[in-house]
């Protein structure tokens, strides 16, 4: 129960409509064991009247019929109860599932990349949803089911004991054994069940990854295999499922034996009571509508045990997440302003999960408004330098400095309220395009999304769509070509107006006409914005007022495009290498 303690402040929170709901589930308990009782007088009060007792026929009409309505106002009483009952502990089992939900969520979005890099995304949607399902199980049924339990089972031993003390002790002997089984079924039907689980997450994330990479799977003639592997797995999953199945077969036949055993225990030993003069035919009535009352709260005993333990193992698993420190963690909370002054001072930085490192020493001073261009091999560094910027990492040694300020003293939100960054894949969400731009400015007008798209040298494109910005991307929509990708991606972050401009090979799937038209309106809009463009192509580089050359982490040139053209080095031969390139796909 140590895990589920998580839950407490969450019980605190809702405490009244706890309190409440468990009052009322024990006055409908009360309510409901009025019906045995005023059976077993009924029933006394008939064979009153066959043994001579009562004489009188209409004393006897009379009793019943008050006993009637005594039995309909206490059920329709124990009706509405239990319309409240769950109106109130399950109500509050939605709302902490709710909670628990959000609470996941948000922390979620505060782990570093580091995390979803080391967590399949599979995993994180299965606590978020079925470990959190299983926990309201605990928070919601479990406790309203052990309480109807409890309340039920000492209001009613306490009437039978009154009425017959050995009788009620011989009815009850199978009632815990009835526990025990169910128990024992249940947690088969857990283990069995979270295999079952198991399999259905395999088959589904499997799923997922062949439809997500079905161009490959149809580019390199795979349908077979990849139906074998899904013929496979589904077979196993069929055959766990039928396992889940057969156990479950168990739970009702169970019940119905156990049942069956208590009440022929009371006729059994009733009968002899009442042949002995002990007992009324009336309680042997009530005694069996006792039983039967009795077996469901019993038989939940053993099933609320197995809840309250598949809700632990859930809520650990819950809380193996949110015990997970964010790596990246914001000290400052008041804004700070940011200008767009950059300096990396002898930087290092290594991935700690691979172990590679990716900055060696990296060194340079990038003025508010001036602009810098990233060249070099691949896995050089270039986006690494990006992310250290936006810190989605910190970095190991050295400093890195925004406006002369340690990048970690700066309220997170406000530096990363100023950055427009365009990744190096684009990713667009399953939205329209007006949606998809305006995520870099929720508030912006339908001019500001038009004049990023025309700045980012996309609006004809658009234009070029039935439903224009309307049109809806992704899975449920258009797709669009690499290039249209990376200019909305472009326009979203123009959009945003940043301080500073982080474009990591943002150009690369334009030709090389557009890349110079948005170069030119990037170059006239970022005046006041500090730029960063990290690209393979020497045409998106040359206009920066400053030129990195990287190569595995280190710098190894820098300077304008001028000064670089005039020393042998690998920027010169980059640009006669494209230069050449160039001029043979012209002729
Ligand atoms: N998230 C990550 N976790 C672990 N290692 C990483 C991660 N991202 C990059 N690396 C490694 O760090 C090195 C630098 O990568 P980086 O992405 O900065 O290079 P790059 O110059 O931008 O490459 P490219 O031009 O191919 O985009 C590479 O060796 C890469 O494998």
């Amino acid at each position: 129960m140590k895990e589920l303690q998580h839950l407490n402040k969450y019980f605190f929170k809702y405490k009244w409509q706890l309190i409440i709901g468990i009052l009322i589930t024990i006055v409908s308990k009360i309510f409901l064991l009025f019906t045995p009782e005023l059976i077993g007088s009924s029933i006394d009060v008939v064979n009153d009247y066959i043994q001579g007792v009562i004489t009188d026929k209409a004393v006897v009409k009379k009793e019943l019929l008050i006993n009637i309505l005594y039995i309909i106002g206490a059920a329709l009483i124990t009706g509405i109860l239990t319309f409240f009952m769950r109106q109130t502990i399950i109500n509050v089992s939605r709302y902490i599932e709710f909670d628990l939900k959000n609470e996941i969520y948000q922390h979620y979005q505060k782990l570093s990349l580091k995390f979803y890099k080391n967590n399949r995304t599979g995993d994180l949607m299965n606590r978020i949803s079925e470990d959190v399902g299983r926990v309201r199980m605990y928070v919601g049924p479990a406790i309203m089911y052990s309480i109807n339990t409890i309340t039920l089972f000492v209001i009613s031993i306490g009437f039978m004991y009154k009425q017959a003390p050995s009788l009620t002790l011989y009815t009850i002997i199978p009632l815990p054994i009835l526990s025990f089984i169910i128990y024992k079924l249940s947690k088969e039907i857990h283990r069995r069940s979270t295999i079952v689980q198991e399999y259905l997450s395999h088959l589904s994330s499997s799923t997922q990854e062949t439809f997500s990479g079905i161009s490959i799977i149809k580019a390199y003639g795979l349908e077979d295999q990849t139906s074998n592997n899904f013929n496979e797995l589904s077979q196993t999953s069929k055959q766990k499922q039928l396992n889940l199945v057969k156990i479950n077969a168990f739970f009702f036949p169970m019940m119905i034996l156990l049942i069956g055993i208590s009440n022929l225990i009371v006729i059994y030993i009733g009968g002899l009571q009442y042949i002995n003069g002990e007992i009324t035919l009336g309680v042997i009535t009530k005694f069996i509508i006792y039983v039967n009352m009795l077996t469901w709260p019993v038989a939940t005993v053993g099933w609320v045990t197995s809840i309250v333990q598949q809700a632990e193992a859930s809520q650990k698993r819950i809380n193996e997440f949110l015990n997970i420190t964010p790596e990246i963690k914001n000290t400052i909370l008041e804004p700070s302003k940011i200008t767009g002054n950059i300096e990396f001072k002898n930087v290092h930085f290594t991935y700690s999960d691979t172990n590679i490192e990716a900055l060696k020493g990296i060194s340079f001073i990038l003025e508010q408004g001036k602009s810098l261009a990233i060249i070099g091999k691949t896995g050089s560094g270039k986006s690494t330098i990006l992310d250290l910027i936006g810190r989605l990492y910190d970095i190991d040694s050295g400093e890195l400095l925004i406006d002369n300020t340690p990048i970690d003293k700066l309220n997170l939100t406000s530096l990363r309220d100023s950055i427009g960054y365009v990744p190096q894949d684009a990713f667009l969400f399953s939205d329209t395009i007006n949606n998809n731009i305006k995520f870099g400015k929720e508030d912006a007008t339908e001019d500001e999304v038009i004049q990023a798209a025309k700045y980012a040298q996309v609006h004809k494109n658009i234009m070029g769509f039935s439903k224009g910005y309307n049109t809806i991307l992704g899975e449920r929509g258009i797709t669009l070509s690499g290039g249209q990708k990376q200019r909305v991606s472009i326009a979203r972050a123009i959009i945003k107006d940043p301080k500073i401009l982080l474009l990591d090979d943002s150009l690369s799937a334009v030709d090389t006409e557009t890349e110079e038209k948005i170069l030119k309106h990037l170059n006239n809009l970022a005046k006041d914005k500090t730029t960063i463009i990290v690209s393979h192509r020497v045409s998106s580089a040359k206009n920066a007022d400053k030129i990195i050359v990287l190569d595995k982490g280190k710098i190894v040139q820098s300077g304008s495009h001028e000064s670089l053209l005039n020393v042998d080095g690998f920027y010169k031969h980059l640009y006669l290498k494209q230069l050449s390139e160039t001029s043979s796909t012209n002729n």
